[in-house]
């Protein structure tokens, strides 16, 4: 049987984890250890201080900001499996890979010895270099998570539980003031020039932006990704189109380019904010060069 340790993000879906986890608790039997995080990137120091030699079965209580650093601090770990308890506010990685909301359903995992190896992927920029387990992107969609997170807005609404309309209020905002770029992208060697960009996004998986079903074809055991930008599209009419994305009517619009490849490369004409699993990842410059490609290196799912 394997260890059992939760890593909980207390502040995560505005103190929705904490309540699930205080109600979980209740629930549960036998051995387990439980740490809270209690500043950013905390989860993979905590995840990096456990003994690599037992085997493990880490579950992430809150968003996919927790999720990723237990996946980050876990690499280099093959003992150690990972799935999710989905308490934040976008919670995608609970809709591709292994989440669990029971007792029982922990218990069974933790009974089980089969994981299926999943894939990272691995955004580069001129200074630094990120993993994603979900997606990567620049451009609307990381300018208005940057947004809604520095907004004091969001922190007063919160208090209310009415954090999402500090989040609407950005889209608004951005919907009227946002300027798209020029994306010179090259995919597998194919050179591609794509004028007035709004955004474009590496996926690992399919979901994004809380539940957006953008990348249909995106699989994390794979060995490819998939490249959407979307450009050439009005302000209102891009609104309706985040509208089609939940029930996938997307992928036949003019404005939604798609490729996929194993490597990526790409340049913007004017600055653009970037997100890795929606957390901030810093300013690609004009005419930097970016790239995105998949790791080797996997982490471990537990098979439901
Ligand atoms: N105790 C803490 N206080 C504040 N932030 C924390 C704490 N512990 C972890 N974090 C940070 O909170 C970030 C957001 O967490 P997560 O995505 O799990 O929740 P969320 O509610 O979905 O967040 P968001 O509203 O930003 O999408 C994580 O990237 C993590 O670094």
């Amino acid at each position: 049987m394997r260890r059992l340790v939760f890593i909980i993000n207390p502040s995560a879906g505005n103190g929705r984890a904490l309540k699930k986890w205080e109600a979980l608790q209740k629930e549960l039997t036998g051995d387990y250890q439980f740490y809270f995080t209690k500043f950013p990137r905390h989860a993979v120091e905590l995840v990096q201080a456990l003994d690599p030699a037992i085997k493990t079965l880490l579950i992430a209580i809150g968003g996919d900001g927790t999720v990723h650093e237990v996946i980050e601090g876990s690499l280099e770990r093959p003992r150690f499996a990972i799935a999710a308890l989905s308490a934040g506010s976008g919670n995608d990685f609970g809709r591709t890979y292994t989440s669990v909301a029971t007792k029982d359903e922990i218990e069974t995992l933790r009974q089980s010895s089969e994981d299926n190896p999943m894939k990272l992927g691995n955004l580069q920029t001129a200074s630094s270099s990120y993993i994603f387990v979900n997606n990567a992107g620049f451009g609307f969609d990381a300018e208005v998570v940057y947004q809604t997170n520095r907004s004091l807005w969001k922190k007063r609404l919160n208090r209310f539980g009415l954090g999402k309309l500090a989040y609407y209020g950005v889209v608004v905002k951005e919907l009227l003031t946002f300027e798209t770029a020029t994306i010179e992208l090259t995919v597998d060697g194919q050179a591609h020039v794509i004028p007035k960009a709004w955004f474009l996004v590496v996926c690992n998986q399919p979901y994004f932006g809380g539940g957006m079903k953008i990348s249909p074809n995106s699989n994390p055991a794979d060995d490819i990704l998939e490249v959407t930008v979307v450009s050439d599209i009005s302000r209102w009419k891009l609104l309706l189109l985040f509208g089609t994305v939940f029930i996938g009517w997307h992928t036949k619009l003019q404005a939604m380019k798609q490729f996929s490849g194993q490597r990526c490369q790409f340049a913007v004409s004017r600055p653009m904010i970037g997100h890795t699993d929606g957390e901030y990842c810093g300013r690609l410059e004009a005419s930097q060069v970016a790239s995105a490609h998949l790791l080797s290196q996997t982490w471990a799912m537990p098979v439901k």
